[in-house]
């Protein structure tokens, strides 16, 4: 399998590098990145991968398009993945619910199967789980994401997917609606709370209150090695995808 990592240098990138380097039948065959004079070997890669810093100059046949970029280009790079027939594995968050659907019938209409995952992490994925089966029964709730300081966006991609996961269970509307100051973020209709912070990798908590109780469900990814199972699943379980997948969950 030909595989095209964007973002190669990056946190996330190197954890794929790592991953594939030991893997037979995987190979890493072209990236992409802004940086100019890129030495392979300096990114544990071989010394003949293919390196691009722009779409339109990449040349040669990829099977997969592994993307762990940056929020500003995830939309253009998955558009090109799937225009040239290569299946998306995307991790980079911040791509909108329009810009999901219109890569999803893009590639519905180009006969691609791809996923496109908030979180790889198996604690995320649970958390977001519990979090929709409890709002079954909890109107009030609240998400704190906390993640490192380099992190780009926010609300997270996580915290996002959490509200759209809860948001197809919840029965009614949190009490409290107002935009008030220090109230977070309103995505339909939950304040979510970024917290950016050294030390930290990737947190998230979600808190339901009703009448004398409280429910809190947290997770906690503690080294972004903890997201490389996901990856690995979404590698293998590819060929049986039908159409662009929007969560990991949809796959387990
Ligand atoms: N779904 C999941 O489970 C996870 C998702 N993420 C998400 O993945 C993304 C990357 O995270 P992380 O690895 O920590 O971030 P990093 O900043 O460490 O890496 C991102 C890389 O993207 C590259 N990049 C930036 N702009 C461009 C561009 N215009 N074209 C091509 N490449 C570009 C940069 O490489 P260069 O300098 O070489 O250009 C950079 O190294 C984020 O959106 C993050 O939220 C992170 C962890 C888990
Ligand atoms: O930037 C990160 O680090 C992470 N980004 C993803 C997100 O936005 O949710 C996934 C995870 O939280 C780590």
């Amino acid at each position: 399998m030909n595989i095209f990592l964007a973002g190669a240098t990056g946190s996330m990138g190197q954890k794929v590098v790592h991953l594939l380097a030991d893997q037979p039948g995987y190979d890493i065959t072209g990236i992409l990145t802004t940086k100019t004079d890129v030495n392979p070997s300096e990114y544990n890669l071989s010394d003949d991968v293919h390196v691009f810093n722009r779409l339109d100059a990449i040349e040669g046949d990829y099977d997969v398009w592994i993307d762990f970029t940056q929020p500003n280009v995830v939309f253009d790079n998955v558009k090109y993945a799937i225009e040239h027939h290569i299946s998306p594995i995307i991790g980079t968050s911040g791509l909108s619910e329009d810009q999901k659907h219109e890569l999803i019938s893009l590639a519905d209409g180009e006969n691609v199967n791809g996923l496109i995952a908030a979180n790889f992490g198996l604690s995320a994925v649970l958390l977001m789980q519990f979090a929709q089966q409890a709002a079954k029964y909890f109107s009030d709730v609240e998400v704190i994401e906390m993640h490192h300081e380099d992190k780009t966006d926010s609300p997270s991609g996580t915290a996002i997917h959490t509200v759209d996961m809860m948001s197809e269970t919840k029965q009614g509307d949190n009490i409290n609606q107002e935009d008030e100051p220090a109230r977070g973020m309103y995505y339909k209709g939950v304040p979510i709370h970024a917290v950016r912070l050294p030390g930290y990798v990737a947190h998230e908590q979600v808190l339901f209150g009703g009448p004398g109780e409280a429910l809190t469900i947290r997770q906690d990814s503690f080294d972004r090695e903890s997201f490389m199972q996901g990856v690995w699943v979404a590698l293998e379980k590819l060929p049986e995808l039908h159409g662009l997948v929007d969560g990991l969950e949809n796959i387990l």
